[in-house]
Order: structure tokens, then C-alpha cells, then sequence
């Protein structure tokens, strides 16, 4: 009997069912599916081991990233299930969809609204930065959007991590990755390149495709688009405000030097303006601090002490119970009734 594919997901039996794809990617592709436990929507990133191949680095990689990042504007990682022939992603479904998606849609955003969905961004990027990574493929498919219209960044598969070839704070990176049209001059050019800094170039073009619905540099053909990179030259539209046009050509210099850093844009003005608090780029989620009314349900689920559950929920494990844990919260975030069936 042919594989149907069912049998390759049978570790998701009793734990999740899988619904309608939502889109597939370099990796794989991402499904929608119900956490059966909670009821709630969940999207699964499932890879073959088989067809990455080589490519096996990178799931470790994003996998070691999303174990340590835990910030309000990432996708969150819920569990993680390795099979012999698949690897099981299951993180935070954003209903939203894509920011790409969403930029197509209305064309080009009003700058109030730009500058909303770039403050997420900003913030994500610079708790990243502060934990040493850097994500390295920055493009409006890898911008997710809640249905509240909160950003969240996903696919950290290209990100350079502490410790590994090159570091990321102010040490050479020497690996090509991502997208041309979003690649920062010094990295097309394939000279050795600060992380933090491409990643600014990189959200440069994001913000211009915000402002403009289009691209600042963009050809048909890879060499035309490689000159146009590295000359940093692109079209200014009227319709951009001076400050506007001042804070892209800060984050698109070809000259990683003169380049905005992180640290610079929070306290720029085009992202404080009209906002009272200044960007608050830390996380809001504390991993030694878990919420008692979640973790008393799951205790009287499953039927075990309050401070038993507690210590097994800081385990972090991203196993069925850290998944559990999330959507509970995540319902109690939303303001919903958050109830498990009680023991069996
Ligand atoms: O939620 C995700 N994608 C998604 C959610 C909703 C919609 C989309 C993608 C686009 C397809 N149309 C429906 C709207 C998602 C979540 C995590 C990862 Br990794 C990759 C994708």
C-alpha cells in the first residue's frame, strides 16, 4: 500500500488534526491544524528529512533559535515532534496571513499605518539582536499578522546564532542567505558582513515596500538587481514624507559604517512620533514566571498538584504540554474561558 501520507503523520494521532495548508516555504509546508486538547488553531511546519537533505543544518538552527526566542512580535514555537522521516513544527497561527499579502492588498500603506506594523518589526529585531542572533532573511513572507494586526516574525532558518560560523555582534558572517531583492550590498557582494547591519539594510527595503508597495531595488535579472543593490540608488516617491525619506536613506546606506544601527532606530524619531512610550523592544514573557490560573487548570486536567504542574510547565520541554500551555494563555490574553475536560 503507497505511503498516503497519513501514516508519516502518525505522531500527530490524538494530539493534533490537520487541516487545509496555509503555504509552504523553502522548508517544507506549513499546515493549519487544531490542537485537539484546547480546540485551538495551531500552524504546523512539517519538513521531510528526505527532500531537505543537506539542508539539515538549518532546521537545527531554527530550531535552536526558536527554543531561546520568546518575544510578543515572534511567531511562537509550541512543540516540536521528530519523527525517522519528518520533523514536526508546531507554532502560533497567525490568522492575518502574510504581510506581503496584506501589502498587495491595499497597494501601500498610510505612514501611521506603516509606521504601526515597522515599530513591531523594529522590536523583534532588536530582542533578537540583543540575544546574539541575527535573522538574515528578513521579507514580507517571513512578517505574519494576528488577527488583532500584531506583527510576528517566523523563519529563523537562515538566522546566524551565537557561537556559530562568525558570530553576530560585530564579527564577520562569510555565508550568502536570503533574498536578493532585501540582501544588503555587503552580502551580495559575498564580503564578510556584520549580522545586525544587514539585518537593518534588510529592514530598509521592508519599510520602503510599506511605504511604496513596491520594491526599492528590483530587475528581472540577478546582475542588474546585484548593481542596483550595491549602488543604493532608488526612486523617492512624492507621495513620502521628508522624514520618511530621511530614515530610509539611514537604513538603506551601502555602506554597512554609515548605516543605522538598531539601537539608533528606536530612538528615532519617525518611530516615536505620534507615540507617547518610547519603543519597549524586551520581551514581555518572563520563562520562570508561569501563570497560575493556566497551570491549575492543566493541574486538574491532569489530575496532578498545582506545584507539580507548575515545575513541569518551567521544564519548557516543547512537548504537548508547553503547546497546552500557550493556547491556554493565549485564550486568557483574549480575555476567552479557558477550560480543559477534566481527568479521564
Ligand atoms: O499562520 C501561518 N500562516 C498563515 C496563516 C493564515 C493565513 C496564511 C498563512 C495565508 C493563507 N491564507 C490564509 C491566511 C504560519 C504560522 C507559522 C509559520 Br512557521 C508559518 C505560517
Amino acid at each position: 500500500m503507497p505511503d498516503t501520507g497519513k501514516e508519516s503523520y502518525r505522531a500527530l494521532n490524538g494530539l493534533y488534526v490537520l487541516h487545509d495548508e496555509l503555504g509552504s516555504g523553502g522548508f517544507g509546508k506549513v499546515k493549519l491544524a487544531t490542537h485537539l486538547l484546547t480546540g485551538q488553531y495551531v500552524a504546523i511546519k512539517i519538513i521531510d528529512k528526505k527532500k531537505i537533505g543537506n539542508d539539515l543544518p538549518r532546521v537545527k538552527t531554527e530550531m535552536d533559535a526558536l527554543r531561546t526566542l520568546s518575544h510578543q512580535n515572534i511567531c511562537q514555537l509550541y512543540q516540536y515532534i521528530e519523527t525517522t522521516e519528518k520533523f514536526f513544527i508546531i507554532m502560533e497561527y497567525c490568522s492575518g496571513g502574510e504581510m506581503f499579502d496584506y501589502i498587495v492588498r491595499k497597494e501601500r500603506l498610510p505612514e501611521a499605518e506603516a509606521r504601526h506594523f515597522f515599530r513591531q518589526l523594529v522590536q523583534a529585531i532588536a530582542y533578537v539582536h540583543s540575544l546574539g542572533y541575527a535573522h538574515r532573511d528578513l521579507k514580507p513572507e517571513n512578517l505574519l499578522l494576528t488577527e488583532e494586526l500584531k506583527l510576528k516574525l517566523i523563519d529563523f532558518g537562515l538566522c546566524a546564532r551565537p557561537g556559530g560560523p562568525g558570530l553576530v555582534n560585530n564579527k564577520p558572517l562569510d555565508t550568502c542567505c536570503g533574498s536578493p531583492a532585501y540582501a544588503a550590498p555587503e552580502l551580495i557582494l559575498g564580503q564578510q558582513y556584520l549580522g545586525n547591519r544587514a539585518d537593518v539594510w534588510s529592514m530598509g527595503v521592508l519599510l520602503y515596500a510599506l511605504l511604496c508597495g513596491a520594491l526599492p531595488f528590483e530587475d528581472d535579472n540577478m546582475q542588474l538587481l546585484y548593481r542596483k543593490i550595491s549602488n543604493g540608488r532608488y526612486y523617492e516617491p512624492d507621495f513620502l514624507t521628508n522624514s520618511s525619506k530621511e530614515l530610509l536613506k539611514r537604513m538603506l546606506q551601502v555602506d554597512p559604517e554609515r548605516r543605522i544601527t538598531v539601537n539608533e532606530l528606536l530612538r528615532h524619531p519617525w518611530l516615536n512620533s505620534t507615540y507617547q512610550a518610547a519603543l519597549k523592544w524586551q520581551t514581555i514573557y518572563d520563562k520562570n514566571l508561569v501563570d497560575e490560573d493556566v497551570a491549575r487548570e492543566m493541574a486538574y486536567h491532569y489530575g496532578t498538584q498545582l506545584g507539580t504542574m507548575v515545575g513541569k510547565i518551567k521544564e519548557w520541554r516543547f512537548d504537548y504540554l508547553t503547546a497546552t500551555y500557550h493556547l491556554l494563555l493565549q485564550l486568557k490574553a483574549r480575555g476567552e474561558k479557558f477550560a480543559l475536560p477534566p481527568p479521564r
